[in-house]
């Protein structure tokens, strides 16, 4: 605890020696200082309020947001195009001040809902469906360095603004460092339940199959939300240290608006942006995992030569390339597929890399590549308006995608997989599994069981 005042002193000291480095006062734009923490960080704490965080236990690369220092919001078909107008005026007015020289820079979070107009009914919760949003705090590590990054309105008062976040350091400061939760011992979860339930799956599958018969499409993906109810209200910075530990390479995004809390634990990347280079992720193609090794290695044998598995990657590979085709000066093809080995599922896998045109940023990137037919379909369109027409449930966040701007508009965003919406005990899972021709129902609905494990297993521990 003395080590954390210390620190709390220093940066305090350190914020008042450096905040003459912005240039505040009246008109449009945003200002970050950027501070250097003592230590790397590996979590973050929990404080009420709007929060979002990305941890990455392999790469050792966290991200957090705290507050809102400017948001925009966006829904229906221009919802894209309508942010990055938005975030473009922002990066042209955004000053980065680093006077610790940590390299590190002021980010935002990009995120959305994966259908840009949903269904009229459905039940909005507290995300908004599409949003760039810049924290008034935030913290970033990786490879052992650490910082802690202030966001304002350059219009705020200096003497205002250093109230304002020496206040904010004294929330959060203290409880960095803080010793890792107890694992509890895993609680029962009562099973609520699925939509669709097993009977309507079945006939949805066979309706899909039945579009592919006819050639109207190629493959869709269908979902299903199963609800749980814990016996104790699910404690967030547990849920997020379960899920990392039990899967370190996939990106733990957990997202608080209000009462909603949105979490996921991702294998996907719908893109990591560095520059001028590009890379995507093609992910589709799904087997289990055996605790007997020799059984193990025959299931990947088996998935490496399913046709039924190949074809359904291929679709994938094939729609990412031509995607980023329209915005690469080169593309290499797809490097794969691989195996991607997760503690619940193994996946086919191929990366897709290019060099970009000049100008191209996330949310040009975002509007190609989303939605992949990973999670929808293919043709895009006519999977779009057929699920929308027979899909029971609405998706909200699920299939959507989240991730982190730069200042100069790139960065990276994940699929938003393995993933529940949790309100205080209640959490809905949500999972789906790629159609198309030859899949069975049951076994597709197996393939659902196995990814909703992942959240379901690592809730038990919240
Ligand atoms: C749709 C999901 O996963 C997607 C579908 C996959 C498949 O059908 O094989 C594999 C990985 C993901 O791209 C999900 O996890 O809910």
């Amino acid at each position: 605890m003395l080590q954390q005042l210390q620190a709390l002193e220093q940066l305090k000291a350190r914020l008042r020696e450096t905040i003459s480095s912005l240039a505040l006062g009246p008109g449009p734009g945003y200002a970050s200082l950027i501070l250097e923490l003592p230590h790397g960080l590996t979590a973050a704490p929990d404080i009420a309020g709007p929060r979002f965080q990305f941890l990455h236990a392999h790469r050792g690369d966290l991200r957090v947001g705290y507050g809102i220092a400017g948001e925009w919001r966006a829904e229906g078909p221009q919802r894209l195009e309508i942010l990055r107008g938005q975030a473009r005026a922002v990066a042209a007015q955004w000053q980065q001040s680093d006077p610790d020289e940590t390299g590190f820079t002021g980010f935002g979070l990009l995120g959305f809902a994966a259908s840009p107009s949903p269904k009229p009914d459905s039940r909005a919760g507290d995300l908004p469906n599409a949003v760039f949003w810049l924290p008034e705090l935030a913290l970033a590590a990786h490879g052992g360095q650490a910082a802690l990054i202030l966001t304002t309105a350059v219009k705020a008062d200096r003497q205002w603004l250093l109230g304002h976040w020496e206040a904010w350091l004294e929330r959060v400061v203290p409880l960095l460092d803080a010793p890792a939760l107890d694992p509890l011992t895993p609680a029962h979860l009562d099973p609520g339940d699925s939509e669709p339930g097993p009977e309507d799956w079945r006939e949805l599958v066979f309706s899909a199959l039945d579009e592919i018969d006819e050639d109207r499409l190629e493959k869709v993906v269908l979902c299903r939300r199963l609800r749980l109810q814990g016996h104790r209200r699910f404690d967030l910075t547990r849920l997020s240290a379960a899920l990392s530990y039990l899967f370190p390479s996939c990106q733990v995004v957990s997202i608080r608006r209000d009462q909603d809390n949105f979490v996921a634990a991702t294998p996907e990347r719908l893109f990591t942006q560095h520059r001028d280079r590009i890379e995507a992720d093609a992910i589709a193609g799904t087997a289990c995992r055996a605790e007997d090794s020799e059984l193990d290695a025959q299931i990947t044998a088996g998935l490496q030569s399913c046709e039924k598995n190949l074809r359904e990657h291929r679709v994938v590979a094939e729609a990412v390339s031509a995607a980023l085709s329209h915005c690469c000066r080169h593309l290499d093809p797809p490097d794969g597929p691989r195996i991607l080995q997760l503690n619940n599922a193994q996946h086919l896998w191929s990366l897709v890399r290019g060099e970009l045109k000049p100008g191209v940023d996330v949310f040009e990137l975002a509007e190609r590549l989303h939605p992949t037919p990973a999670t929808n379909g293919q043709p895009r369109r006519e999977a779009r308006a057929w699920l929308r027409e027979n899909e029971p449930i609405e998706r909200g966040w699920y299939t959507g995608a989240a991730g982190i701007v730069a200042p100069d508009l790139t960065g990276e965003l994940w699929v938003l997989l393995r993933c529940a919406r949790i309100q205080d005990r209640m959490a809905e899972l949500y999972a789906g599994a790629g159609i198309v021709a030859g899949s069975d129902p049951a076994s597709e609905w197996e393939e659902t069981e196995h990814k909703l494990a992942a959240m379901s297993t690592a809730l038990q521990f919240a």
